[in-house]
């Protein structure tokens, strides 16, 4: 493809995400990809990486348009996302809009004086509101001042940088240092992870779902954070475990690394499809102790398990604020209604849940989201509603997670949260709180 073919791929990838605006970014990617074979894998890598680039800058773009009293159409974004972030120039920007069979239309005479009016100007204007100023939408403004207060900057600097490749070594199949050179031997580098000891990162993001590592199950592709959120289950052999929001297992997989295929672990969810997606992960990654449990309305399964299990992890549905380097255009996606409905749904879920525990059992609430309303207030709240819980330190809960041969480094975090974010720790923005039901 030309330059100005790329272009007008990706004008027309971003009309069907905003025909679509409620679907993810990613699945509308893999429709248009797989309706047109014919653009080549490098075509196409370009073409996804510019339309997440204006996905991931959508917000202060449509700030310009509006500003210049035109609306945020795919053209009219793809041209100020050339000229205020990728920095092209006036002239460089009316070659690619060239006409012809495979190339966008030329601009109309208001697109013209869009782009005069934009050449050369500061993506982030001194005029810019403060949510526009920060990326951010107005509902989630406050949110995230709350929680990232004084280096509010830093940490929106950080979510706009794509996120790297995360695996976790399967330690059911292999250890980290194998896994490592399994991948190494296939010409693809790793470092350690920081934090996570079964953790390997790919600097440049290559696709690894062909390697015979990944295939052999050797490597599951989970971002460093989630695999905290595993480590700080604390689930060991013998134990009995539910992961109640499972979705396709991701966690369910690594917490079952860590109890070596002995004792139970459960996955449910609401969602019979992503529990039948998680049928494959679990064969090739050698579980053979997991069972599944598909959550409908007026189950009884909870009632009937009061008090039996040691673990009960809740990755619960949230708004999804911390994992905004790698979904962009969740970013416009998400509304204000959302942020409402699911803090309403946690609090349910986390009520239902609760009996599930057996005394001196543990409740481990997780999100991928950043916004205080889903994660330490709903927990503080929950621990005012139920006398019978108390928070575990993470210090604590993060010593107890390692056995004493194998001690750890020092915890990702300190205080009764274990609260993650881009700028602070290099992985998505996080949230656990591990919980102990009293004796
Ligand atoms: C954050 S996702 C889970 C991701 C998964 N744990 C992982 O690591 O890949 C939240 C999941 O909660 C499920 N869910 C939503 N409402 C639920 C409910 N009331 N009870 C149980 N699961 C629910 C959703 O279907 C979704 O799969």
């Amino acid at each position: 493809m030309t330059p100005s073919a790329r272009i007008a791929a990706t004008v027309a990838l971003l009309a069907e995400v905003a025909a679509a605006p409620r679907r993810p970014a990613d699945a509308t990617a893999n429709s248009f990809f797989r309706e047109r074979r014919y653009i080549g894998s490098g075509d196409r890598r370009a073409v996804a990486e510019r339309a997440w680039g204006v996905l991931r800058q959508r917000i202060r773009l449509e700030w310009h348009l509006a500003a210049g009293g035109v609306p945020a159409t795919p053209r009219l974004l793809v041209m100020a996302h050339l000229l205020l972030v990728e920095r092209w120039t006036r002239e460089g920007v009316l070659q690619a809009f060239c006409g012809g069979r495979f190339n966008p239309a030329p601009p109309d005479p208001g697109e013209l004086s869009v782009i005069e009016a934009l050449a050369g100007a500061p993506l982030v204007d001194e005029e810019m509101p403060e949510g526009p100023r920060h990326n951010l939408p107005d509902w989630a403004l406050p949110g995230f001042k709350a929680r990232f207060g004084a280096a509010l900057e830093e940490a929106m600097a950080a979510m706009e940088q794509p996120a790297p490749l995360d695996l976790r070594a399967n330690l059911l199949r292999t250890t980290r240092e194998a896994a490592a050179a399994a991948l190494a031997a296939e010409g693809i580098a790793t470092e350690p992870m920081p934090f996570s000891p079964w953790g390997l990162r790919i600097a440049d993001r290559r696709p690894i779902l062909a390697s015979k590592a990944y295939t052999d199950g050797l490597v599951e592709i989970q971002d460093e954070g989630s695999q905290l959120i595993a480590l700080l289950t604390g689930a060991r052999p013998g134990m009995r475990v539910v992961d109640y929001c499972a979705g396709a297992a991701g966690k369910t997989l690594a917490v079952a690394a860590t109890m070596g295929n002995r004792g139970r672990i459960i996955a449910c969810d609401v969602s019979a499809t992503r529990l039948e997606g998680a049928v494959k992960r679990l064969r090739r990654a050698g579980v053979d102790n997991a069972e599944r449990h598909f959550l409908q309305p007026g189950d009884r399964w909870v009632k009937r398990r009061a008090g039996q299990f040691d673990r009960v992890l809740v990755d619960a549905p949230c708004t999804g604020t911390g994992t905004w380097r790698r979904n962009p255009d969740a970013r416009s996606r998400t509304q204000a209604r959302d942020l409402e409905e699911l803090v309403t749904k946690q609090r349910e879920i986390l009520e239902t849940v609760a009996e599930l525990v057996r005394p001196g059992g543990r409740l481990v609430y997780a999100t991928c989201s950043v916004l205080p309303e889903e994660n330490g207030s709903q927990v503080e709240a929950f621990l005012a509603r139920h006398g019978e819980y108390e928070a575990v330190p993470v210090a604590e809960a993060w010593g107890e997670a390692f056995a004493p041969a194998n001690p750890p480094g020092p915890p990702p975090c300190d205080g009764r949260w274990m609260e993650l974010a881009p700028h602070s720790h290099g992985t998505d923005g996080f949230f656990a709180a591990v919980l102990r039901r009293k004796e």
